[in-house]
């Protein structure tokens, strides 16, 4: 790859600051109509790591120290209800964690485990490859609130096909499950609950039908509104890792005038202030191996001597939620009286920058059965020689059936569903199923997740969550401090017209499906699955006060998000316009995660692709 070396070499046309799903797409379209785009990643070039492109070691790689930043958020500003989740994480010592109650004298509060990636493709790198594309209500939604009629949903649909262009996507072959008959037992048991299950003497080729289909379809006009039983689409190929650190590669190889730049991270942006209107002009940035305080490798890190690059045309911050809010506030962009207060000279006074954070809401129903499952024989996940679920996937390159286990990141299915009390049409609830027994993160979550083979999880996702009430503030004004971050969940954030109350109740419902599932289980007990307990809620936990306790206490997401929103021209918390442009300065936008007003579909990334393409298409045609 080529890489820019000297500070005096970097003089660029466009500079884009992250590798994600925000910046890496637009990086790429932007040199290939012949720009000269510089790309600035903190991380560094892990691709070839069996951690990323296994998809089987999509939790193995969130605890990769060479690409994981442990970021630390509040649930609940009130420490005495945060140490509520059991996931709540104390310091010990750098980098070493206490989990859960009674913690060792002395220990630090930490608050709950975000993972993010620092890595080439940022997120997209580690994450667990699920690929389902948003609503048309999520971008109507845009086009409605700034009158920009090109983000409505039939125009957006060309950068889905852009998108396409660069990213395969598939589901996890049916063939490797329908092996497993105690996880077809918990499949078609799923289907059963929500009407949709095949009879019990049909049970295995039923199942393999219903995998057939597909939640992104583009086919059915009723797509968006549609409840049932469906495969889950993985940004993979033939069982390997897929995602945007392909595009990026594809584009300097094929000799585009892109330059990456890992290792190396932006501290500030610069402005030219000599006209009426500030205009970033570049950034400052310190090369250095895992520079950034979340990396657990930055104990032994030291910085560079602090260099510039220049962008003639345009600056894009395309950090993520939470970096590029940290990096607009300590250049001066964002609300007046935090600035004062770090003395950070205003740049301009943006009061929206690091408000609005936004996420899902996901809760487990999990069980332990007393026997493996079959699918995980052999599997070890640590890329040892005893890995013999590596090696099948290894030794079978080419067919994705033949690969085993490590060809899907184990959640191969999921319900949806229009919960009662859901805001509009949409599909507001999915449940995803796999064997694994997944609570959400914490420090070591993965190890924890697969420590054996007899765990079924099914696990519920809430999407169009309603709560914008979270924030993302400075902890100081250097560079390599990770931000504070408070979600302020539930009834301590946006409580209007009973909004949380209403989150809370789809999540009920919920659960309540999940152990519907799990007693129709034994409706199909003529495949022979073996019994089992339920660990989580437990069966102690039934009553519906009981169960929304344990949400509130225990919930999580992943999908941070909407913390530098595109809003209209008279609102004055919108921080860019429907362009991207940070208003109040010129050219300088942002593309990641933070541009939505409201958190769109059901999972992410695939609105923050097309984002990017449609971003690299303002840029570059008007
Ligand atoms: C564990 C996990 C699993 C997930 N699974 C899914 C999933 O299955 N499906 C889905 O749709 N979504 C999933 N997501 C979410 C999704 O991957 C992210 O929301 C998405 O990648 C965010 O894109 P982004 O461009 O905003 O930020 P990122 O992808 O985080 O990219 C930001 C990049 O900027 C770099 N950076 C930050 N600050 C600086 C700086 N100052 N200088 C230089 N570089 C900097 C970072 O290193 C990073 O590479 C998951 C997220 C997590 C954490």
């Amino acid at each position: 790859m080529k890489v820019a070396t000297a500070a005096t070499d970097l003089e660029y046309e466009y500079i884009v600051v992250g590798s994600g799903a925000g910046g890496g797409p637009l990086a790429s379209r932007l040199a290939r109509a012949g720009h000269k785009t510089l790309l600035i990643e903190a991380g560094q070039d892990e691709t070839k790591d069996l951690n990323v492109t296994v998809p089987g070691y999509m939790a193995a790689v969130t605890q990769d120290p060479k690409i994981r930043w442990d970021i630390f958020v509040n649930h609940y500003a009130d420490q005495n209800r945060a140490q509520r989740d059991p996931k709540y994480t104390w310091e010990t010592g750098p980098f070493q964690y206490h989990v859960g109650p009674n913690p060792p004298e002395g220990a630090k509060p930490l608050g709950i485990l975000y993972p993010r990636a620092g890595t080439l493709g940022g997120c997209t790198s580690h994450n667990a490859l699920i690929w389902i594309t948003p609503h048309a209500s999520d971008w109507n939604g845009i086009a409605q609130l700034t009158g920009d009629d090109s983000w409505n949903a039939t125009n957006m649909n060309q950068y889905l096909d852009k998108v396409y262009e660069w990213l395969p996507t598939g589901p996890t072959d049916p063939t490797i499950l329908v092996n497993d008959i105690m996880l077809a037992q918990h499949y078609v048991a799923g289907a059963a609950a929500i009407g949709v299950g095949p009879r019990p003497v049909n049970a295995v080729p039923g199942l393999a039908n219903l995998l057939l289909n597909d939640p992104n379809s583009r086919i059915n006009p009723e797509r968006d509104e549609t409840p049932g039983f469906f495969q889950v689409p993985l940004t993979q190929q033939t069982g390997s890792r897929t995602g945007v650190k392909d595009f990026i590669q594809s584009t300097v190889q094929g000799g585009y005038p892109l330059d990456i730049r890992t290792n190396t991270f932006v501290t500030k942006i610069i402005f030219d202030e000599s006209g009426d209107t500030p205009r970033a002009t570049g950034v400052e940035f310190q090369d250095g191996e895992y520079l950034y305080r979340a990396s657990p490798l930055s104990v032994n890190s030291t910085a560079g001597t602090p260099k510039t690059a220049s962008a003639s045309k345009e600056l894009i911050i395309s950090a993520g939620a939470y970096n590029t809010v940290q990096l607009l506030k300590l250049s001066g962009i964002g609300p007046k009286e935090e600035l004062n207060s770090f003395n950070i000279k205003v740049i301009k006074d943006l009061p929206g920058v690091g408000t609005n954070l936004q996420d899902r809401y996901e809760i487990p129903v999990n069980v332990v059965h007393p026997n493996d499952f079959p699918i995980l024989n052999g599997c070890t996940f640590d890329q040892k020689p005893h890995d013999e679920c590596l090696k099948k996937w290894e030794d079978n390159p080419y067919v994705l059936g033949q690969r085993g286990a490590y060809a899907t990141n184990g959640l191969a299915a999921t319900l949806a569903i229009h919960s009662a009390t859901a805001e509009n049409e949409d599909i507001d609830v999915v449940i995803f199923g796999g064997p694994v027994n997944f609570i959400g993160y914490f420090p070591q979550w993965g190890d924890f997740a697969i420590a054996d083979h007899k765990h079924f999880s099914w696990y519920a996702l809430k999407a169009h969550t309603r709560n914008h009430a979270g924030t993302v503030q400075l902890k100081s004004t250097d560079p390599f401090d990770p931000p504070l971050i408070n979600f302020n969940y539930f009834d301590t954030g946006t409580t209007a017209g009973g909004a949380d109350q209403l989150d809370v109740e789809s999540l009920v419902q919920a659960i309540n499906i999940s152990r519907k599932a799990l007693t129709d289980y034994y409706d199909y007990d003529v495949l022979g699955g073996t019994t089992f307990i339920e660990q989580e809620p437990g069966d102690k936990v039934t009553s519906e006060a009981d169960l929304e306790q344990y949400i509130k206490d225990r919930a999580w997401g992943h999908h941070a998000s909407c913390t530098a929103p595109i809003g209209a021209d008279n609102d004055p918390n919108a921080v860019l316009d429907s362009q991207f442009r940070v208003r109040g300065v010129q050219n300088l936008r942002v593309v990641d995660a933070s541009v939505f007003p409201r958190i769109p579909g059901i999972f992410i990334q695939s609105a923050i692709y097309m984002v990017s393409e449609k971003a690299a298409d303002v840029i570059l045609n008007g």
